[in-house]
């Protein structure tokens, strides 16, 4: 075998919770997938809100999501490495479970609607590349490592997540945690030619933004939003904060 997916038990599903040493995905050797031909139909379809996920094998979702960085310009923006971008979405697959809803096809989902909103609101002529790339960034790795059991189990199991993170919304902690563990590994690292400023930037945005797909904090997160709307400005930095944490529309 020429990597290793991740070794969780049926039984630890919801109390295990961290990727441990030994439990770490090797990524030096990742295979590329078969490459998956992109019809022209399929590329303008993919842009569209409707795009039915349910359609593709996982090789053929690994060639959407990698067409998506290619499409926006973030393989130039954060002048990220393609054999890297195919390796990243190797390892973000591997790192979702065989969960009945928290798995790949939803990470796929969750992201193809992102960037069906972008094409739709032609976001790219409101925000910065930069601030684009972490909003796909932060859809694909919002559920990493999801155990299939919510916060709720987690706080009232007081699991090892929820210890570690003291109640403190423990899953999305985890998939945050998870998604820079998979970036700390530089053959996995999409921004490893970003200036040290540039990637701090990164992790602070992309954690904002899966800390804020937690629903407990819906209600307070779409209030902001609302409280901006009618006077929206693109050029307001806490403006974009709240659009860009309001995932209501996204991952449902
Ligand atoms: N059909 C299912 N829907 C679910 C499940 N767990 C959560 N949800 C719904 O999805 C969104 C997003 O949840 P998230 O955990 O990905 O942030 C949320 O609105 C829930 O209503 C499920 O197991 N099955
Ligand atoms: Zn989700």
């Amino acid at each position: 075998m020429l990597y290793e997916t991740k070794k969780f038990s049926t039984e630890s599903i919801g109390r295990q919770s961290s990727l441990s040493d030994d439990k770490k995905i090797v990524y030096a050797h990742m295979p590329t997938y078969p490459k998956y031909i992109l019809s022209q139909e399929t590329i303008d379809y993919l842009k569209k809100p409707t795009f039915d996920i349910w359609h593709w094998e996982p090789n053929e979702m690994l060639s959407l999501l990698e067409h998506m960085y290619h499409e926006l310009g973030l393989v130039h923006e954060f002048n990220m490495n393609p054999v890297t971008l195919k390796r990243w979405l190797l390892c973000v697959q591997a790192s979702y479970r065989n969960n009945p809803f928290h798995n790949f096809r939803h990470c796929f989902c969750v992201t193809q609607m992102m960037y069906g909103m972008i094409h739709l609101c032609n976001l790219q002529e409101k925000i910065s590349k930069f601030d684009l790339g972490l909003l796909i960034t932060a859809c694909v790795c919002h559920d990493l490592d999801h155990p299939g059991y919510n916060n709720a189990y987690q706080i009232n199991a007081k699991t090892e997540l929820a210890i570690r993170y003291n109640d403190q919304s423990p899953l999305e902690n985890h998939h945050a945690a998870v998604c820079f563990q998979i970036l700390s590994q530089p053959e996995c690292n999409i921004f490893s030619n970003v200036s040290e400023a540039d990637f701090l930037r990164i992790r602070v945005g992309i954690i904002a933004l899966i800390l804020a797909t937690d629903m407990a904090r819906h209600a307070e997160i779409l209030e902001k939003f609302k409280h901006n709307v009618d006077q929206f400005d693109w050029n307001n930095d806490e403006h974009i904060t709240s659009v860009e944490t309001s995932k209501y529309p996204l991952d449902s």
